[in-house]
């Protein structure tokens, strides 16, 4: 590949050359910027996101007998995401959700930035940062970690090629790093299997090996089929965490979906032309495990979840030593990040720029219009309206992990506070 010639066209090749078209570009600090205003639907238009996160528990079921996994669930969601085909920079850019994967990719770096430094006030110069990325994929939070100045990372997933893939990625970062004499390189190991099934410990290199942080995105929602794989998955994400460590999670917001869903004229399923939720299990009320919804995302996903009942989640995670640190929903991360993380985010293109006297009369963008207040020369960041409503089903939370002491069954007694 011939050498580029500008910063843009530095920005362009290095997007070409990721493989799984979730890759940073926080790196290309060159990039131009464009003066703009950021206005994403939720400013200006009913967007349906919640705005009160209490369950109502009698509107939930609590299992009355554990519900065995189905064989067939995980090896529908492994094949579907070793199938995933790799499309390549053009086709993204064309994609409906092309702004909307920036922007939960926004949402991850500045989850996983945001705990990494949490981690580091509290450590010497020197110390290693050990991270394990659950449900890792195609290694589409790579980069992160280097950029984070990580010393070592473990990489799961249940689909196999997706493993290759990440340690494909991960080889050409540090072939890339040697190279060079400011690269970070790190150390890393890489293994598929069911994280709601194996003791991942059992399959680390080091089994005594203390973390500093777990990361599981996009992907948590997936263990609460049944209370026994929910279990196995917290312990995963427990048991290796040093006292003061984290786990970081994005998964979606049932009480959101649960909301979307009693609003839906026909009470089964609801969606817009960028993703569709259809139930599969009774939710009259829904089962606190195994409330079942077929999830159907432009081009990316197309698989059966999990509704995850967070207070259960809260509960499950307190078992093992979890402490609540943080629940947000995305739209409200997003604010909360917007000031820190401006540049970032225009460089990673989270938002899509939209001109207020170019849009006519597309509703996707009617926000846009009102927002202006009659400025409609100039430019400004957004979502479009379908994009927004599909990105506001998440919510991102994090853990950290308490000090314990044992008693005298030889038992863990964490100390919460
Ligand atoms: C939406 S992708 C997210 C990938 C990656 N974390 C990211 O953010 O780019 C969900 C991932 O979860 C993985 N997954 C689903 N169920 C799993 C399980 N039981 N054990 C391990 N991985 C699982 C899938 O194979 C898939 O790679």
């Amino acid at each position: 590949m011939s050498e580029p010639e500008s910063a843009q066209d530095f920005h362009a090749t290095r997007l070409e050359d990721s493989s799984s078209g979730e890759d940073d570009t926080d790196m290309h600090e060159s990039v131009k910027h464009q003066e703009q205003d950021e206005c994403p639907p939720s400013t200006n238009t009913n967007t349906g996101a919640a705005t009160s996160n209490e369950y109502d528990e009698d509107e939930w079921r609590e299992n009355e007998f554990e519900n065995p996994p189905v064989d067939g669930n995980m090896r529908v969601v492994a094949s579907h995401y070793n199938e995933l085909k790799e499309s390549g920079r053009t086709e993204r850019v064309k994609s409906r959700i092309f702004h909307m994967r920036n922007f939960n990719n926004w949402i991850k770096s500045q989850l996983i930035s945001e705990y990494i430094k949490r981690i580091k006030t509290n450590q010497r110069m020197g110390d290693p940062m050990r991270v394990l990325d659950m449900c890792c994929g195609k290694g589409g939070d790579l980069l992160k970690w280097e950029k984070a100045m990580i010393t070592h990372l473990i990489c799961t997933d249940i689909a196999e090629v997706s493993v290759e893939q990440c340690k494909r990625r991960y080889e050409d970062i540090i072939r890339r790093a040697e190279h060079s004499k400011f690269a970070h390189k790190f150390t890393a190991e890489f293994f598929a299997c069911d994280s709601t099934l194996v003791r991942l410990r059992e399959r680390f290199k080091d089994p005594s090996l203390k973390l500093n942080l777990v990361s599981c995105q996009f992907a948590f929602h997936y263990s609460f089929e049944s209370l026994t794989q929910a279990d196995c998955m917290v312990r995963n994400a427990a048991e290796c965490l040093q006292p003061g460590g984290f786990f970081i999670a994005t998964i979606p917001d049932a009480f959101e979906i649960m909301k979307r869903l009693r609003a839906s004229p026909n009470g089964r399923s609801f969606g817009n032309e960028v993703y569709n939720i259809e139930f599969c299990s009774d939710t009259n009320p829904p089962p606190f495990f195994g409330a079942k919804y077929q999830f159907h995302l432009e081009g990316v996903v197309d698989c059966p979840e999990f509704l995850v009942h967070f207070p259960t989640l809260e509960k499950l995670c307190r078992k093992y030593g979890l402490k609540l640190e943080r629940k947000t929903t995305f739209a409200d991360y997003f604010k909360e990040n917007m000031d820190n993380g401006r540049n970032l985010l225009q460089r990673m293109s989270g938002l899509e720029t939209v001109y207020p006297n170019r849009v006519g009369n597309d509703e996707q963008y009617e926000h846009i219009k009102r927002y202006c207040k009659g400025n409609t020369g100039r430019p400004y960041g957004s979502l479009s309206k379908s994009e927004w409503e599909a990105t506001t089903l998440y919510l991102v939370c994090a853990f950290r992990k308490c000090k314990n002491t044992w008693d005298s069954q030889g038992k863990p007694v964490f100390e919460f506070d």
